[in-house]
């Protein structure tokens, strides 16, 4: 063993980071969001960076993951969920049952690990990459392209927040018109050719009119809506029928495998999920069902890269489409999702990223994507540096908050605006 690859300290980072007043069916983001940024240090001096949720019961699990890695080697990848099952034992905010309301499906504690592990994992490869001189796709089996497409993840949102926050210059977009100015603008900047809204918002008609002006202003070209799980099967078909001809897929029209099944059965529009396939243990009656077309990956919640390459492989063995999904993150992520991105052959469709809104980074370049795409970097791990000053002031504002913007919470940041305000049932309409 090579005891330059031993683990010697391993470094975890709260922050929070400005996020835009984006609209979805169970609120509206907070003026700051949390994210765990983890660093691994081997004895040869080289550090690793990672990047995973910040909430509260994250980082109760990436503590004692923390303490127990120190002096194992950086190599040992599948050791670590042995470890995490060991050392970080069930959560508080974990039951095993789904969570219905939640935008990322069910929540159980052996997921909450995963993305917890999945932190590490990133920072462990990074390590492991610089250490050798290898960039992480090479670590996974090598890269089969250069460049990973993204697509432009629109948001219904406010100009600004109502109690302060980072101000920016999107404006509102609350109508057809304003969502269609949002997509000019991603293409503009970013070269993105397909789009996709988060709908859940409004009445679906209002949606049907926003994809349907999309369609106008971009024909042909990719189109997607997600209300996150908030329709009936009837609501669902509705809107497929009135959309069938401008969607590239529908995603999460309804919550769950069964009303996603019988939505698939009354429509030739392909379902995406990110919420009814998040596990191993739902895919079988998922993909037996005909449920979903296409499985939205996010290497968080699937527990790393390696995971994602495994979720890859049964995706391809039954003719599902893969994709990526993505939540307010930061540059390490994106890396991350641009390198197994590059590894993945069956990877059909523009992966999500909600990058373009994140004005704040800890990285020292931000990442430039062209025609919609990022470059695959080939430089050791995953090719990004950690800007130690923006670390310390964005982990400044965690230590400074009194506890509201720790954990995320759409439904209270909208009684912000709308006091009455409560997370609505499902399906909504
Ligand atoms: O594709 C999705 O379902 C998401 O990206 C879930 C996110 O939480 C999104 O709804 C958001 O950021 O509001
Ligand atoms: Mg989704």
């Amino acid at each position: 063993m090579n005891t330059e690859l031993l683990i010697d300290e391993v470094r975890l980072t709260p922050i929070l980071i400005a996020d835009p007043p984006l609209l979805n069916t169970q609120g509206v983001h907070q003026p700051y969001t949390p994210r765990l940024i983890v660093e691994v240090v081997t004895r040869g001096g080289v550090t690793g960076i990672g990047e995973t949720y910040g909430d509260g019961k994250y980082l109760e699990l990436a503590r004692p993951l923390a303490t127990a890695l120190t002096g194992r080697p950086v190599s040992d990848l599948n050791g670590l969920f042995a470890l995490a099952d060991e050392v970080c034992g069930d959560s508080r905010a974990a039951d095993d049952r789904v969570d219905a309301g939640g935008l990322r499906g069910v929540q159980t504690a052996g997921k909450l690990r995963l993305s917890v592990v999945s932190g590490f994992e990133v920072a462990c490869l990074d390590a492991l990459g610089k250490s050798l001189g290898l960039p992480v796709h090479a670590l996974l089996g090598g890269k089969v392209r250069d460049r990973v497409e993204y697509s432009a993840y629109l948001f219904y949102r406010w100009a600004a927040h109502p109690d302060g926050g980072e101000k920016d210059d999107w404006g509102a977009a609350l109508d057809p018109a304003g969502v269609v100015a949002q997509a000019r603008r991603f293409a503009r900047e970013y070269g993105f050719s397909s789009f996709k809204l988060k709908g859940g918002v409004f009445e679906p008609d209002r949606e049907i009119a926003a994809i349907r002006a999309l369609a106008q202003e971009f024909p042909g070209q990719p189109l997607r809506l997600d209300p996150n799980g908030a329709w009936s099967v009837e609501t669902s078909l509705y809107v497929a029928e009135r959309l069938k001809d401008v969607l590239e897929y529908l995603e999460d029209p309804a919550s769950g495998t069964d009303l996603m099944a019988r939505v698939a059965a009354g429509t030739g529009v392909p379902l995406a999920t990110n919420m009814c396939v998040t596990t191993l243990a739902e895919v079988p009656e998922a993909f037996a069902r005909g449920a979903v077309q296409v499985v939205l990956s996010d290497h968080h919640y699937w527990g790393g890269l390696h995971r994602t390459r495994e979720l890859a492989g049964i995706c391809r063995t039954f003719g599902v489409g893969l994709s990526m999904h993505s939540n307010t993150h930061l540059g390490i992520s994106l890396a991350a999702m641009t390198h197994v991105a590059a590894t993945v052959p069956n990877l059909d469709y523009a992966c999500d990223s909600h990058y373009p809104w994140q004005t704040e980074d800890v990285i020292t370049a931000r990442h430039v994507f062209e025609d919609g795409r990022l470059t695959v970097s080939d430089a050791p791990g995953l090719g990004v540096e950690l800007d130690r000053e923006r670390l310390a002031a964005l982990h400044r504002r965690w230590l400074d908050d009194d506890g509201t913007m720790r954990e995320r919470d759409d439904a209270a940041a909208m009684r912000k605006a709308e006091p009455e305000w409560r997370t609505p049932g499902i399906p909504r309409w």
